[in-house]
């Protein structure tokens, strides 16, 4: 039987975070370790098993063993989600836990600490994935970075200087976001996850056999071979190497495992013996916040429903500190698009369709509607697929190491962390990146993601991802029953986008050609590039890479004005408020290199300092205050 608890009327908190994604995590951290009193609400279950996650085949329940000799102590998580009860946040309940259970070591390990099982997300997503969004995204702790493929990328300095390039009208340069001043905040982020190119933990490469033909191919044709190429992330022209993962101790690791474990580690009231004098993380889960609380450019606090399974969560409207509190929505790029919408920020179209919803009688009042093009500026890697076959390739039934494991690949896994489960499903790289300069002196990026699964034993499928330096743009909106749709789906809409793409089909191409007994599966070597570009329709269906950004794009240009595109502006603060702040995939301007999760993570580490240096006064600056104030 659940419980869903109502929240404490009297408790107001500093920052309440949305999310515990990529975005909302690190931020939990830099916040609550500045001194403030945080909340962090997650509308989903937990998912690893350090936060109490149980979904997992059956090879991985009832551990007894001790998982690995010679792994530090883990502190000891609850077995599953526990019953909010009112007074008594998570976090102090772990905190309990860890002082009063002997450590032992981790062997409550759930589908989603498995490297080997990361692609389980494909064949059975229930429970895991939103079911509001006709994407997939990750709905669980962690939100994207729990349920991912840990690919883990140090960005290319382009990545921040094409698209975070903010020149002031007057000309000055605010160097606020590009690479030179994201470097602090990459250090802080690498330092805390490495990542790595081994992950399983004896250093092998297991099922090496693709990898070893295909970038060993390349090098023959003249790409140049990167061992660690988050060493080098400036080069990514004609370039091959290993895959790259935040994975740690041949688990998932990552923001999940870092960042949230110091942020609950401070308590409130307690801790750092301070009572309360230091900051705290109170962490809640399976609690949807239904929208932010407040009066015309100010937030008061934030209304939240119980979402757990069975009843779970917590239910009713939390308070800001009052004068100073702020409100930071990391919902994922749909999922904050949603929240502003049902908070009344976005363009008037898609707030009338709240207004029409079960939302529509308690929702803020037209007159305090802040137009801003939220929802527009939607963008994803561009994903196309090719497939190779070569007799060397090994396939390894990465989805059958669900329920039919080959047990020798469980055991060495669960004795010591090693063997092809510690790798991701399904056997993924190379990587290899290649920049097409265009027609339109533009450069674009593209980064090729290789993995051992196709038609035939010996296929490998190559999905090209298309990013920095991409024109083409499309939009979100909201439905009636409050569901998020891609209304238009950003792929291929400019012509020099899709003869980048072209291009680097026709180049992997030509360097393949003399590969040995290498086929070429699709495109079949009698079509075109182009033909077998232009059928592959440009739709998510088709070509979505799970990488959405955009939909509260960063810039200059306050979007209330007629020509104005952006939501936030470059403390992450959105247009019109003095204390809403976005920080995730949503505010990236344009695409970038690689798989975005570290970008994101990075782009919250200087958030947070951005947002913790902004006063309350300056943060007034252009906040709307509604009639009579002018
Ligand atoms: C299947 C898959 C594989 C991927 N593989 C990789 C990869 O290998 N490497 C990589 O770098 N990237 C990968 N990505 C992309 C990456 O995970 C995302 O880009 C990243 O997690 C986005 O971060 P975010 O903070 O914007 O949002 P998210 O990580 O999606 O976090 C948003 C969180 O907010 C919560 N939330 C939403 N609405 C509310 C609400 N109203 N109230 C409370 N909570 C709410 C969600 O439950 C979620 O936990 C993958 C994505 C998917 C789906």
């Amino acid at each position: 039987q659940g419980q869903c608890a109502n929240v404490s009327s009297t408790d107001t908190y500093d920052y309440i975070i949305i999310g515990s994604g990529a975005g909302g995590i690190p931020m939990a951290d830099r916040l609550s370790e500045a001194g403030h009193k945080v909340l962090l609400i997650e509308k989903g279950p937990p998912s690893t098993g350090h936060w109490g996650g149980t979904m997992k085949p059956e090879w991985l329940a009832n551990l007894t063993a001790p998982a690995n000799p010679d792994d530090p102590p883990i502190e000891d998580p609850p077995t599953e989600d526990p019953p909010p009860d009112q007074g008594t946040n998570t976090a102090t309940k772990m905190k309990k836990r860890a002082d009063d259970i002997p450590h032992t070591p981790n062997t409550n390990l759930t589908r989603f600490d498995v490297p080997g099982l990361c692609n389980q997300i494909w064949a059975d997503p229930t429970g895991a994935i939103c079911t509001d969004v006709d994407q997939m995204a990750g709905c669980m702790l962690g939100g994207g970075t729990a349920v991912n493929a840990g690919l883990w990328w140090k960005p290319h300095p382009d990545d921040w200087d094409t698209n975070f390039n903010f020149v002031p009208a007057d000309g000055s340069d605010d160097g606020g976001w590009n690479n030179a001043a994201l470097v602090g905040a990459t250090e802080r982020v690498f330092s805390r996850i490495p990542g790595t190119v081994a992950p399983s933990m004896d250093g092998e490469r297991y099922l090496a056999q693709g990898f070893d033909m295909l970038s060993g191919s390349l090098v023959g044709a003249g790409w140049e071979r990167l061992e660690v190429p988050n060493e080098e992330p400036g080069k990514k022209n004609r370039t091959v190497g290993p895959s790259t993962f935040m994975y740690a101790g041949g688990e998932r690791s990552g923001p999940l495992a870092t960042y949230l474990v110091s942020a609950v580690g401070r308590t409130p009231g307690g801790g750092d013996g301070q009572d309360g004098g230091g900051g705290s993380l109170t962490l809640w889960m399976n609690t949807t916040v239904k929208r932010v609380v407040r009066e015309w450019g100010h937030a008061t606090g934030v209304e939240v429903e119980c979402s757990g399974k069975g009843g779970f969560g917590r239910n009713g409207t939390v308070a800001l500190t009052p004068g100073t509190g702020r409100v930071v929505v990391s919902a994922g790029a749909f999922g904050t698009a949603k929240l502003l919408f049902r908070s009344g920020i976005g363009p008037t179209d898609q707030l009338k369709v709240v207004q029409n919803s079960t939302d529509g009688p308690t929702m803020i009042s037209s007159d305090q509607w802040i137009d801003l093009p939220v929802g527009y500026n939607l963008n994803d890697h561009v994903g196309t697929d090719v497939e190779i076959a070569h007799p060397d390739v090994v396939f390894y039934d990465y989805y059958g190491a669900w329920d039919e494991p080959i047990v020798e690949d469980t055991e060495t896994y669960l004795a010591n962390r090693t063997g092809p489960l510690a790798q991701a499903a399904p056997n993924i790289g190379p990587i290899f990146w290649e920049i097409i300069t265009g027609s339109d002196g533009t450069n674009r990026h593209l980064q090729w993601q290789a993995r051992v699964e196709g038609t035939l034993n010996t296929s490998m499928t190559i999905t090209q991802y298309l990013g920095t330096g991409t024109k083409s743009r499309g939009r979100m909106t909201i439905s009636k029953q409050l569901n998020t749709m891609v209304s238009t789906p950003p792929y291929l809409r400019d012509e020099h986008d899709r003869e980048a793409v072209i291009q680097g089909i026709t180049n992997l191409r030509e360097a393949l050609k003399d590969v040995a007994n290498l086929t070429w599966i699709t495109p079949p070597s009698n079509m075109t590039v182009e033909d077998f570009v232009d059928s592959i329709p440009a739709t998510p269906s088709r070509r979505c890479s799970n990488h959405w950004i955009g939909t509260a794009k960063m810039g200059l240009d306050d979007g209330r004005a007629v020509d104005g595109t952006a939501v936030v502006d470059l403390n992450t603060k959105v247009y019109g408020t003095d204390n809403i702040f976005v920080v995730d995939a949503s505010i990236f301007p344009g695409h970038i290199t690689g798989n975005p999760s570290a970008m994101i993570v990075i782009a919250a580490e200087h958030a947070a300092e951005r947002i913790l240096a902004l006063s309350v006064e300056d943060a007034r600056e252009g906040v709307d205050e509604g009639p009579g104030d002018a």
